[in-house]
């Protein structure tokens, strides 16, 4: 068992734990980065599987994602757009493929009405939200204790127009059926990616991709740290002490090593906060807070063919269907791939209706529902494969975290309080770019500016 002594330590070598850390370096301090698995970068991970290089998790960047967008540019790494030429693919209630362009789903005259409206209303309450203090939005506790579910019906008595409205955050997003959380949850959603139109345009959301793989960003901070990052130890046991002169100290007890350092980061998703004893324990609110914040279910599917054959036949390989086992499905073929892969993406309870079949079954019905979008070529894929998050022990579920209905108002004004010298740091904190590697970074970014300035304070503090 090694002992490290550091200033900071930083729980996690996902985007948002290597931001922070590398951070504190450039500032002059030594930080110790504790990493459970045997490698970094957290939920994203970009794999080889049977030959074909595929993005497990997180992937794409959208223009408003600046903090992500800059730090590829830091790093000297390159982006491109996903395929999106040819027609798109809407299949309704009555389960009939439909050709169409533009944003807008081939609906009657009187659904699209609806989902402008609908939208027109959402942009309305994002443009009353500070993306930063979504709890005090001037509706907070009206929106936060209604499901998003039975807000839009609420607004509106066309169902179709309220399935597709909510398909962009529920299985879109949040991963979690839309009577699961709350319409100011929904509306946090849509204000951190700039508005709810911004959301509803696949053009905008789904827009680029990292060259090299989106875990590759992971990567190059950790080369950068060095022996700084030590994989292969979950952190089991976190003792703190502040002092009355606001002196701290902070103990890591990992599998192979014991970190002592002035501040800790822990740079986990909150679902995961628990699975650290405390000594002392945590204040009561952070208790109660962290059994209100859940990760949602999502299977990316991956289907790898010998070509792109949608393109040939017109389509862009972007479909989206509410009621469909796969609700939203693109073109992800990789970077310089001759080969044409599909990502396809089953969500919340379909995922668990799916996940109760064999995996034989499975793998037919997801590629069924994939062939309904796009033809029959469809359904014989040279590599299959599902990224199944829920099964790993370091993550839990897909693709974040989210409050309970009527958590968001109730505690989230508490969830970057720092408590003695513990700081929290993650894409499912964030503001901008909640939810998206782009959060994970603005809020290590963050994070360590926060500890930079506690550690000058105790400095002066211990000089006086
Ligand atoms: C399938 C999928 C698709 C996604 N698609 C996109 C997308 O297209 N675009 C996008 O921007 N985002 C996407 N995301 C979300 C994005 O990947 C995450 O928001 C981002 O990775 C969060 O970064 P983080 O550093 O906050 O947390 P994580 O990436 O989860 O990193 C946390 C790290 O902490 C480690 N850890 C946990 N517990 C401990 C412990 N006790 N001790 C030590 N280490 C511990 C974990 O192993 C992990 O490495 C997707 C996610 C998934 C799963």
């Amino acid at each position: 068992m090694r002992t490290i002594t550091s200033d900071v330590l930083v729980i996690g070598a996902g985007p948002s734990g290597l931001t922070a850390a590398r951070q504190l370096r450039r500032a002059g301090h030594t930080v110790t980065v504790l990493e459970a698995r045997g490698r970094v970068g957290g939920r994203t991970h970009t794999d080889v599987i049977e030959g074909a290089t595929l993005e497990v998790g997180g992937q794409w960047v959208s223009p408003d994602q600046t903090a992500l967008l800059g730090l590829l540019q830091e790093l000297g790494m390159e982006t491109y757009s996903r395929y999106r030429e040819g027609e798109s693919v809407y299949i309704g209630a009555d389960g009939t493929p439909v050709r169409y362009t533009g944003e807008m789903f081939p609906v009657s005259p009187g659904t699209q009405a609806e989902m402008t409206r609908l939208i027109d209303v959402l942009d309305g309450l994002v443009g009353q939200m500070n993306v930063k203090a979504p709890w005090e939005h001037p509706q907070a506790r009206e929106l936060d204790t209604i499901s998003f579910h039975h807000w839009l019906r609420q607004q509106s008595d066309d169902e179709e127009a309220c399935n597709n409205i909510g398909l962009f955050i529920a299985g879109g997003m949040l991963t979690k059926p839309a009577h699961a959380f709350s319409a100011l949850q929904a509306v946090l959603m849509a204000a951190s990616a700039g508005s709810f139109s911004h959301l509803v345009d696949e053009d905008f959301i789904l827009d680029k991709r990292v060259v090299g793989g989106m875990q590759s960003v992971s990567e190059r901070m950790a080369e950068e740290l060095g022996e700084a990052v030590l994989l292969n130890n979950p952190v089991r046991t976190l003792r703190w002490s502040e002092n009355p002169d606001g002196i701290t100290e902070v103990t890591a007890e990992a599998d192979n090593a014991t970190v002592r350092a002035r501040y800790a980061v822990v740079a986990v998703p909150p679902n995961l906060y628990s699975r650290i004893s405390y000594v002392p324990a945590l204040p009561r609110r952070q208790h109660q807070m962290h059994q209100h914040q859940s990760l949602g279910l999502v299977i990316k599917v991956h289907a790898v063919y010998s070509s792109p054959f949608w393109r040939d036949n017109g389509l862009s390989g972007t479909g989206f269907s509410a009621g469909s086992i796969v609700q939203e499905v693109y073109d992800n073929t990789s970077h310089g791939d001759s080969r044409g892969t599909l990502v396809g993406f089953v969500s919340d309870e379909k995922a668990d209706a799916m996940f109760e079949l064999e995996p034989t079954e499975r793998r037919q019905r997801i590629l069924e529902s994939i062939a309904g979008f796009l033809g029959p070529q469809a359904l014989h894929p040279e590599v299959y494969y599902e990224s199944d998050w829920a099964s790993e022990e370091w993550t839990r579920g897909a693709y974040a975290s989210s409050y309970d209905l009527g958590g968001l108002h109730r505690y989230g004004r508490h969830q970057l309080t720092p408590v003695g010298p513990i700081h929290w740091s993650c894409s499912d904190l964030a503001a901008e770019g909640y939810q998206h590697v782009d959060g994970a970074i603005r809020m290590g970014q963050l994070t360590a500016t926060q500890i930079v300035a506690a550690l000058a304070a105790q400095s002066a503090a211990t000089i006086h």
